[in-house]
């Protein structure tokens, strides 16, 4: 039986665990692929680094040629991160005919058409499971588990970081840089977190997310992005009143053939399934027109979860080599891009407003709404601390976004309201 011999790109968070899962699950990888499998090489960027992995027979190198020109190698790994660097590196991988698996997220969203598109022209295949919710095999999941259906809505929780955040400061009421501080002692967040509390992370992974639901080539360009550094602890607690739970969600939504995709702070529903994902953990809704609602739940980052999605990528790379299949199994989305205009979106929304404590008030703002056609769900006025003022928070029936960033326009034109506080989208239906 010959060994099959895979070349590392990184030796970080990622690269260890896919070294120990190599190492330890060996029996059980031999048993399902027919045949050994070694790491060869591993490229770092510090070769004299003390790694807490063991490294006998395994050279380190600070050259990726030294993998990319080794005719030994049949498979590359890549979890060492980077865009454009890591993308020349692993279209060379590709060049020279060798079976491609990456975790890289912030490559695939912005290359990944043209990386698939390479790989299917050398017969090789590239997997990226790890890419999105970590260890939770949620692209099987859409592209093999249901591929038979029509998917309608993707809602995902895809961001370890600002999920433990956003639980920490609801269930502890702990300040919102205390518990990033602590993100980032435990390697949740990324060494520069802003990706993360700005939400570009979850961005990029709704973007591999809605290509591969909706077939259909998006761009992290087609994604409206908000982060979560303006969620205040008040919001928060307004909403834990209403019955709703503070996520950073991101929603991919398909009418017809119109699709939008977006990545916000968002008040959910706390009988929907997504509120009660808590912590680092992740999770991703799909509803799909045929199996109805799906849930797929799990750790979205960390060593060993994450080098067990890219370890089974390998495992069916190798699958594939036996078969001699290796690359045919790519499919080129199947409909041309559109997306929907601001008049298609809709949405619940919640709005919190301080305003003038004065007669006809109430009346003014909610005249505002009426015009537009939109009409409320649920409302509260409370009193403030500042005399004079108070603040008015209403929720929503359903409105398309246009209609209500025009009713936010006006609202903020009156001289009876003081300032719109915050305002988040409301999510909680089946679809
Ligand atoms: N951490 C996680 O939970 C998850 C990570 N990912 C993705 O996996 C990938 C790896 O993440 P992670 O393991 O956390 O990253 P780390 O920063 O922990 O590790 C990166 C590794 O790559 C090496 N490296 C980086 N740049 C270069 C370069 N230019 N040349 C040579 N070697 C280089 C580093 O070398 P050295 O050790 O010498 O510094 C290090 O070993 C990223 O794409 C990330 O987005 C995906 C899902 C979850
Ligand atoms: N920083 C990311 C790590 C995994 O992708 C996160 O917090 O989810
Ligand atoms: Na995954």
């Amino acid at each position: 039986m010959e060994t099959i011999s895979i070349g590392l790109l990184g030796l970080g968070t990622v690269g260890s665990g896919v070294v120990k899962i190599i190492e330890n699950h060996q029996d059980k990888i031999m048993h399902q692929v027919g045949c050994p499998v070694k790491v060869r090489k591993i490229l770092v960027k510090n070769i004299n680094k003390e790694r807490d992995v063991e490294l006998t027979d395994i050279l380190l190198t600070g050259d990726a040629n030294d993998i990319l020109d080794d005719p030994e190698i049949d498979v590359v790994i890549e979890v060492m991160g980077g865009i454009e660097e890591t993308k020349n590196i692993l279209l060379k991988a590709l060049n020279n005919k060798k079976q491609v698996v990456t975790a890289n997220k912030d490559l695939m969203a912005v290359h990944g058409a043209e990386l698939l598109q390479a790989a299917s022209h050398n017969n090789c295949d590239l997997f990226y499971e790890a890419s999105v919710a970590g260890g939770i095999p949620i692209l099987r999941g859409l592209v093999d588990g249901l591929a038979s259906d029509r998917i309608v809505k993707l809602m995902g929780i895809v961001n370890g970081t600002t999920n433990f955040i956003l639980t920490k400061m609801s269930q502890q009421q702990r300040a919102y840089e205390d518990v990033l501080a602590e993100a980032q002692e435990l390697g949740f967040a990324e060494s520069d977190p802003t990706s993360d509390v700005e939400g570009l992370d979850a961005a990029r992974k709704m973007t591999i997310l809605a290509t591969l639901g909706f077939s259909m080539n998006i761009g992290l360009e087609d994604v409206k992005v908000q982060g979560i550094s303006n969620v205040t602890d008040e919001d928060i607690l307004y909403g834990k009143q209403l019955g709703y739970t503070m996520k950073l969600i991101g929603i991919a939504q398909r009418n017809e053939e119109k699709v939008e995709v977006s990545v916000q702070p968002t008040f959910i529903v706390d009988s929907h399934p997504l509120a009660s994902v808590h912590n680092e953990y992740n999770a991703v809704y799909v509803y799909g027109e045929a199996v109805g609602q799906t849930m797929f739940y799990g750790p979205g980052a960390g060593s060993l979860p994450t080098a067990t999605a890219v370890v089974s990528d390998l495992m069916n790379v190798l699958k594939n080599m036996r078969l001699g299949v290796n690359g045919k199994g790519a499919i080129a989305p199947q409909f041309k891009k559109k997306l929907k205009e601001p008049d298609e979106m809709f949405s619940k929304y919640f709005l919190r407003l301080q305003v003038k404590d004065e007669v006809g008030v109430f009346a003014e703002i909610t005249s505002i709404f009426s015009q537009h056609g939109v009409s409320f769900e649920k409302i509260l006025q409370l009193p403030v601390k500042e005399k004079g003022l108070a603040e008015i928070v209403l929720v929503t029936h359903h409105a398309s976004l246009l209609n209500y960033e025009n009713i936010l326009l006006e609202l903020s034109d009156l001289a009876s309201v003081r300032t719109v506080k915050s305002s988040y989208r409301v999510e909680g239906g089946i679809k």
